[in-house]
This record gives C-alpha cells, sequence and structure tokens, in this order.
C-alpha cells in the first residue's frame, strides 16, 4: 500500500504548489535568485516532469517507488523537504493505511459512472465535483 499512497501524492499531490522568500540570494543552477523573492516551487507540475520521472510520468504506476521513483531523492515534494518539511507525513501516511485497511474490510468501493475527472486547486488539491462512489459490503453485505 506504501508504493501506492506515493504514486497517488505524486500524481495528485493535495499541497500542489509551496512558496518560499529568499533571504539571500540563492543560486539555483545557472539562475542566481536575488534576496527578497517569492519563489514559487510547481509540486504539482515537478510531479509529472519526464525528465524526472521518464516517459510514463503521466502513468499511475506504483511500482516505480519500489526502489526509489524519480530521479533524485528530492523528486517526491508531497511533503516538501528540509527543516521545513510537514511535520506530519508519517503521521498522514500511518493514518491513510490504517483508514484505507479498514474500509477495504468492509466494503468494495467503485467510481460511480457520474464521476468527473477534474482535480481543482482550492489551496488544497480536491475533486471539483465530488468523487462519488459505489459501496458494497464484501461478502454481499
Ligand atoms: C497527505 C497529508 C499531508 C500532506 C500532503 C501535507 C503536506 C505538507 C506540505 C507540502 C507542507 C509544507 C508547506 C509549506 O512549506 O508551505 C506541510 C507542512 C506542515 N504540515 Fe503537512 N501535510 C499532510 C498532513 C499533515 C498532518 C496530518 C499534519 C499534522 C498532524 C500536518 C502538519 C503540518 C505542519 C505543522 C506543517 C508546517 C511545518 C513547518 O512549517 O515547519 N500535515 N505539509
Amino acid at each position: 500500500m506504501n508504493l501506492f499512497l506515493l504514486e497517488t501524492l505524486r500524481l495528485y499531490s493535495p499541497v500542489p504548489l509551496i512558496r518560499r522568500w529568499t533571504r539571500t540570494p540563492v543560486q539555483l543552477g545557472d539562475i542566481t535568485v536575488p534576496e527578497d523573492t517569492l519563489v514559487t516551487i510547481p509540486i504539482a507540475t515537478i510531479h509529472r516532469d519526464r525528465e524526472v520521472w521518464g516517459d510514463d510520468a503521466g502513468e499511475f504506476r506504483p511500482e516505480r517507488f519500489d526502489g526509489g521513483g524519480g530521479k533524485s531523492l528530492s523528486a517526491l515534494l508531497a511533503f516538501s523537504m528540509g527543516p521545513r518539511a510537514c511535520i506530519g507525513q508519517n503521521f498522514a501516511m500511518v493514518e491513510t493505511k490504517a483508514t484505507v485497511a479498514a474500509i477495504l474490510q468492509r466494503f468494495r468501493l467503485a467510481l460511480s459512472p457520474d464521476y468527473v475527472h477534474a482535480p481543482t486547486d482550492v489551496i488544497t488539491l480536491r475533486p471539483k465535483y465530488g468523487m462519488p462512489m459505489i459501496v458494497s459490503g464484501v461478502d454481499g453485505l
């Protein structure tokens, strides 16, 4: 399930972008960013970059994380990186696994034909028209 969640965080990162102010000039490759500049880090775009993830960057393929994932350790930025990275990331991963496991022990979920795929960014990413599901109990319950 870990690989599945990582791939979900890559393609549908709940935080699609973050911002940082530079306090001193910062060298980013060939670019010198002056101090007092607001820099946007486009997480969602980086997560679909073919140069980082390969030609199948747009495909849902959890096994890509079996042995690393992208080109570098910092390729997956869903929880950001460094001293201001998400303090709740381990909790979020454990909580999600526990919740999904509890649901799947009791229910089978299928996407409703009414679902319209329209991820939208309202501070965090969410399905614009909701996510209608067809729920049935396991063992026909
Ligand atoms: C899938 C779930 C989550 C995702 C994708 C996520 C993502 C992020 C990201 C990208 C940041 C950096 C924001 C920035 O620098 O502007 C962040 C910061 C933070 N997150 Fe999360 N988060 C998640 C769940 C949680 C949970 C469950 C908690 C608390 C229990 C939490 C607490 C925090 C806090 C306190 C910060 C600020 C850390 C700091 O600035 O030093 N997050 N999160």
